[in-house]
């Protein structure tokens, strides 16, 4: 299991004054020094926080993993198979949306995806991945496709309002991670964790390998620096995996 960083909103705040700081790219190596094995970043059709030239630099000075998230728009797909990334993972974008909402329906897009989309990454060595939330139908269908990994969407678990909710939402995603497991596919995690609801996932959810954390974990750097934040998650996610 492995910590890797989204970076979108060290962007944000640098794109608030149209400053060129702080620099996405510094704070990306800040957070690789500080242990994360890779980083993340979602170049969004409206580059509301991490723009193209963020890309290309990423792309030059990371030393671990780089997962590129992005909606599969020819835009995109040209972008990210000139970048060539560890990972590419496909999400659903609304224009109008605060943050992602959700998780690919798979019935929906799994024409498009077959005949359009994956074909334009065969052979690029890129791995594909699907932002999905923990239902089993989109689950094979992403098989089906020949998804290297899945990102279960963790954004109900992490908001969940009351207990038994959180609970449901816990066992979903602990079934999905089994079935993604058992068809061979990685099972990555993301969206709105932090340091009190990590503990829990990792404790539920077997067979974690990237976890994404941004928001969460940007905001307490405000506070305490990028350096002891990234080092207190991956000591919270040592303790949790060996509990
Ligand atoms: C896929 C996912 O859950 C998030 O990474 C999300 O795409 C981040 O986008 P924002 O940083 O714009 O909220
Ligand atoms: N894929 C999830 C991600 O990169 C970060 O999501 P969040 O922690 O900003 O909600």
């Amino acid at each position: 299991m492995q910590l890797l960083v989204n970076i979108d909103h060290i962007a944000t705040l640098r794109n608030a004054r149209g400053e060129g700081y702080p620099d996405p790219v510094e704070a990306a190596e800040v957070c690789e020094k500080a242990g994360a094995a890779g980083i993340v970043f979602h170049l969004r059709g409206d580059r509301r926080h991490i723009r193209d030239e963020d890309v290309y630099r990423l792309k030059k000075s990371v030393k671990g993993a780089l997962d590129f998230e992005m909606a599969a728009t020819e835009e995109m797909i040209e972008i990210c198979n000139e970048i060539k990334p560890e990972l590419c993972t496909l999400v659903p974008e609304g224009r109008e949306e605060l943050t992602t909402e959700g998780g690919l329906d798979m019935k929906k897009v799994y024409d498009d995806f077959n005949n359009r989309v994956f074909p334009k990454f065969k052979g690029t060595g890129i791995k594909m991945s699907l932002f999905l939330d923990p239902n089993p139908e989109d689950i094979k269908l992403a098989h089906k496709l020949g998804a290297d990994a899945i990102e279960l969407h963790t954004g109900v678990f992490a908001n969940a309002q009351d207990e038994h909710s959180r609970k449901k939402e816990l066992i979903r995603l602990k079934e999905g991670a089994e079935l993604i497991h058992e068809f061979g596919m990685t099972v990555n995690a993301g969206h709105g964790l932090n340091l009190n609801n990590l503990p829990l996932l990792i404790e539920e959810v077997p067979h974690l390998h990237d976890i994404s954390i941004g928001h969460a974990l940007v905001s307490k750097a405000v506070f305490w620096g990028l350096d002891r934040t990234v080092k207190e998650y991956l000591r919270i996610m040592d303790q949790a995996y060996n509990e």
